[in-house]
């Protein structure tokens, strides 16, 4: 925790922040004893001019002291706030950037936790640091010192109550530290089960599991409360317990005091100021007894802050990048891949070239390995072997930057930001116009409900609820076809769709002067939307069953016979199926 803070706080501000403490312990530590003066010297012997000016000099201190602690709590809250501020930052650009695999590793719902309540609990820690960490022992010390010198024998009573509270500490934190541990990791468990209760609550609601779920949240929601309770539970006793405790050692200091007083071995006002000093001693103690209970649970929230920033960036750019020119030639050769959690080969051995102007079609049977095959094109993932190339240029020798610049990448799972049509078109090319944006949308098929919702400037929802499955999926359709790029992949796009949007759209795609130079890619499950491909890759269980056009198809390929058939009524020819979705 002390290394995660250390290296993202400013050390001028920390430093100024403990500068400006000194001021508050100083004039903490003064003021009992110029009180002790003002009795011993101005009371008792009735020296009225030394009471004003020593007033006086009291008055300058507590202005000092009061400075003093008001800029160290502006300057603890302002670099904790800051701390957080750059915490969430870094996580945030580190989660975005985050290979699937480690993404998935650890969890959404764990992801949301560590970056907003684990961040909060470093802030805490780090606000009671710049307060407490520094001041509290400082107290410690400078009392016992002060009181010290006040009355060594009445400092003897005073040290008869450590052990006391020495073990009262060490009970209450061994009770309640590993609680307050645990916090976190049920704080993950009850936005796991609210996640899913929120994403899939159409599905609980359709399997009648609302009593299900209800379980399963009041589950996790009695797991975090009942750990809460007895963690806060146990350090609330630590108060009463510890008043208790300064409350009879004061009684005992008053009661010795009383008789060196008698015995005239004390002067008055050093009773009075050592009271002070004790009470000061103790609540500095209950203060840094307090921080052991911050600071382990802000250590393991700084573990797991630490976790999400050690994820090693899997996919990298070369140190010497080649400059990416417009791609006219893409190929696989001989490439394997599995994913990082199995030994499985999801593809082997897979080899095929396309050239701008051309559409690969690849289809396939669930599972069989398409959308991993078209991931390594935007590098969502790096091959296990065999190679990627572009003009026949490794991709990883390229920036990142620049194949995403010349990518147009639709995913199996559309998605639509919460904004409005514009601001979601716009994810495809910033600089688009009005016009640009209006063609995608005929392309996509989609002006004819964007009109209807109010155009361009149609709200979005929050995921696009506000449009339908297929409306979606159009959208997404025109934000990939607003980016003027040299690759377009539709990853199982047009699955959403009628047959006839989907044979018009695919026919509007083909008019278009942009894409018809542009590689295409497309993912489907049905015949009528790949059979027009210039290559049909059919992929059976990660490896090449087949690739050639659809007559070659069905003249040399089992696997691909069959995939039609299944897909043809009896008296159905394919003819008839693209006839009937062109009409
Ligand atoms: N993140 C992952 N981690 C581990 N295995 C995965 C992961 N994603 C996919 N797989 C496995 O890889 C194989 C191929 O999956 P892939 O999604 O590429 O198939 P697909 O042909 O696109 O399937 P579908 O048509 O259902 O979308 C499957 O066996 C799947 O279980």
């Amino acid at each position: 925790m002390f290394k995660l803070a250390y290296r993202n706080l400013n050390k001028l501000v920390v430093g100024l922040a403990f500068f400006c403490l000194f001021f508050q312990v100083a004039a903490d530590l003064l003021l009992p004893t110029i009180t002790a003066d003002i009795v011993n010297i101005g009371i008792v012997k009735h020296d009225i001019p030394y009471i004003w000016h020593t007033g006086f000099a009291m008055l300058v201190i507590s202005l000092l002291g009061i400075v003093g602690a008001v800029c160290n709590q502006l300057l603890a809250a302002t670099s904790s706030q800051k701390l957080g501020v750059k915490l969430r930052s870094f996580m945030f650009r580190k989660i975005t950037r985050m290979a699937n695999g480690d993404f998935e590793k650890l969890g959404q719902a764990s992801l949301i936790t560590r970056t907003t309540n684990d961040v909060v609990q470093m802030q805490n820690a780090t606000y009671s640091m710049l307060r407490m960490m520094v001041r509290s022992p400082m107290m410690l010390f400078g009392a016992s010192i002060m009181a010290y010198f006040k009355s060594p024998r009445l400092t003897l009573v005073f040290l008869a109550t450590m052990p006391v509270l020495a073990l009262l500490v060490v009970l209450i934190m061994k009770k309640s530290v590993p609680l307050f541990r645990k916090i976190q990791a049920l704080t993950d468990q009850i936005n796991l089960v609210f996640r899913e209760g929120l994403t899939g609550v159409r599905v609980i609601r359709a399997f009648n599991q609302d009593d299900f779920e209800q379980k399963r949240f009041k589950t996790a929601n009695s797991n975090l409360t009942g750990n809460a309770i007895s963690a806060y539970v146990t350090t609330s006793l630590m108060s009463p317990a510890m008043t208790l405790i300064i409350s009879a050692s004061n009684i005992a200091i008053v009661w010795f005091g009383a008789h060196l007083i008698a015995g005239n071995m004390m002067p008055v006002g050093n009773l009075l100021s050592f009271i002070t000093y004790a009470t000061q001693m103790l609540f500095a103690f209950m203060q840094l007894s307090m921080i052991f209970v911050v600071v382990p649970r802000a250590q393991a929230s700084a573990q797991r802050i630490q976790e999400v920033l050690d994820v090693k960036d899997t996919i990298n750019d070369p140190k010497n990048p080649r400059v990416l020119q417009k791609i006219i030639d893409l190929s696989f050769a001989h490439v394997d891949f599995s994913y990082s959690d199995s030994s499985k080969k999801v593809l082997e051995d897979i080899s095929f070239q396309i050239h701008a102007g051309q559409t690969l079609a690849i289809i396939g049977g669930t599972g069989s390995g398409k959308t991993s095959l078209i991931n390594f094109i935007p590098r969502l993932f790096d091959t296990s072997a065999g190679q990627v190339l572009l003009n026949g240029i490794d991709i990883r020798d390229f920036l990142q930057s620049d194949l995403h610049r010349r990518i147009s990448f639709t995913s199996q799972q559309s998605f639509l930001f919460q904004g409005t049509v514009r601001s979601n078109l716009k994810y495809g090319d910033p600089n688009a116009s009005d016009q640009q944006m209006m063609k995608a949308l005929d392309i996509a098929q989609a002006s004819h409900f964007v009109e209807e919702q109010g155009g361009l400037d149609a709200p979005v929802e929050q995921g696009g609820h506000n449009f339908s499955g297929g409306q979606i999926q159009r959208l997404s359709i025109a934000r990939a076809v607003v980016k003027q790029a040299d690759i377009y992949i539709f990853d199982d796009t047009f699955s959403a769709l009628d047959f006839k949007t989907d044979a018009n759209l695919r026919k509007a795609l083909a008019k278009d002067k942009q894409i018809q130079k542009a590689i295409k890619i497309i993912v489907a499950q049905r015949v009528s939307t790949v059979a027009d491909a210039d290559q049909i890759l059919v992929l059976e269980s990660g490896r090449i069953s087949a690739i050639g056009k659809h007559a070659e198809l069905m003249q040399r390929s089992a696997v691909y016979k069959e995939i039609v058939n299944s897909q043809l009524h009896k008296k159905d020819s394919l003819t008839q199926i693209k006839g009937q979705a062109y009409a």
